[in-house]
């Protein structure tokens, strides 16, 4: 069995339920552990509906996911969530943030376990700023402390630089992927960004009007270089298939 199994997963926002309705229409794929996994697709596509029923946030209409083996029925501390807008408590400094997963849930090395990763995402020193004194980057630096502070066996991260500016976001792919290989976790990663995609993933599925049109391995060497015939390839693909009608392509 894969890390993440999903399979024949519909859902609907509509009671009527019927086809057509669904937001999301038979998905099936297959996450491996430790795969950078990318979401693609345009707005509205079902995403987010998506990554939160992998969080166990909302339930399928039909299908199942599996997570290490074990069914997603609400969520739990092993699907760690980074969102867009961070979500951070604006009450609470950065390290009461990190720390609050590890907290509630009993671990005495709670600060420990913050301060560690605080500075694994570049944050040493910051540890008592609030997160509205934090620029867009640095609060998501430390969203994503916070997810990993919990151990999770899977990252589920929505858009987590849709709303940087470009340089910054630049910098924070890299720094994910620093991130992604020393934690070795599993993450499912969305974004509008085909570049982005290309750039981060083991594998990437494309969405569309509820269905997967493409699901593709980025056989490429890292670091990444964007200029190259490999990287151009992939991304005139991702185009092609979310700008084309016709195609339907599920390896
Ligand atoms: N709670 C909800 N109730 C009703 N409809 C919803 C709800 N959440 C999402 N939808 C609808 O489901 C569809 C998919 O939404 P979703 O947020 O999953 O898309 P997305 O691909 O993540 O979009 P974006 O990229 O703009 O964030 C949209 O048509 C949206 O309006």
């Amino acid at each position: 069995m894969a890390f993440v199994e999903v399979n024949s997963l519909f859902k609907s926002y509509d009671d009527s339920g019927f086809q057509g309705k669904y937001v999301l229409n038979d998905i099936n794929f297959k996450v491996e552990e430790n795969e950078f996994f990318c979401v693609i697709g345009h707005s509205g596509c079902g995403k987010s509906t998506l990554l939160n029923l992998l969080a166990g946030f909302i339930k399928p209409d039909k299908g199942e996911i599996y997570v290490n083996g074990k069914l997603v029925k609400k969520p739990s501390s092993q699907q760690g969530v980074v969102f867009q807008d961070h979500a951070l408590f604006p009450w609470y400094n950065v390290i009461e943030n990190v720390a609050f997963g590890p907290k509630i849930a009993g671990k005495k090395d709670a600060y420990d376990i913050a301060l560690r990763l605080i500075k694994m995402v570049g944050l040493e020193g910051y540890e008592k700023k609030f997160p509205n004194s934090l620029s867009g980057g640095m609060a998501q630096r430390v969203g994503i402390a916070r997810a990993l502070a919990s151990n999770p066996e899977l990252l589920l991260m929505d858009e987590p630089l849709g709303a940087l500016d470009a340089m910054t976001r630049e910098k924070m792919r890299m720094e994910i992927l620093k991130i992604w290989k020393q934690t070795k976790k599993t993450v499912v990663f969305i974004t509008h960004s085909i570049a982005e995609a290309v750039y981060l993933a083991d594998r990437v599925i494309v969405l569309k009007d509820g269905k997967i049109f493409l699901n593709q391995k980025i056989e490429m060497e890292r670091p990444r270089q964007i200029h190259s015939d490999q990287f151009l390839k992939y991304t005139k693909m991702l185009e092609k298939v979310l700008f084309d009608s016709e195609k339907l392509i599920v390896e």
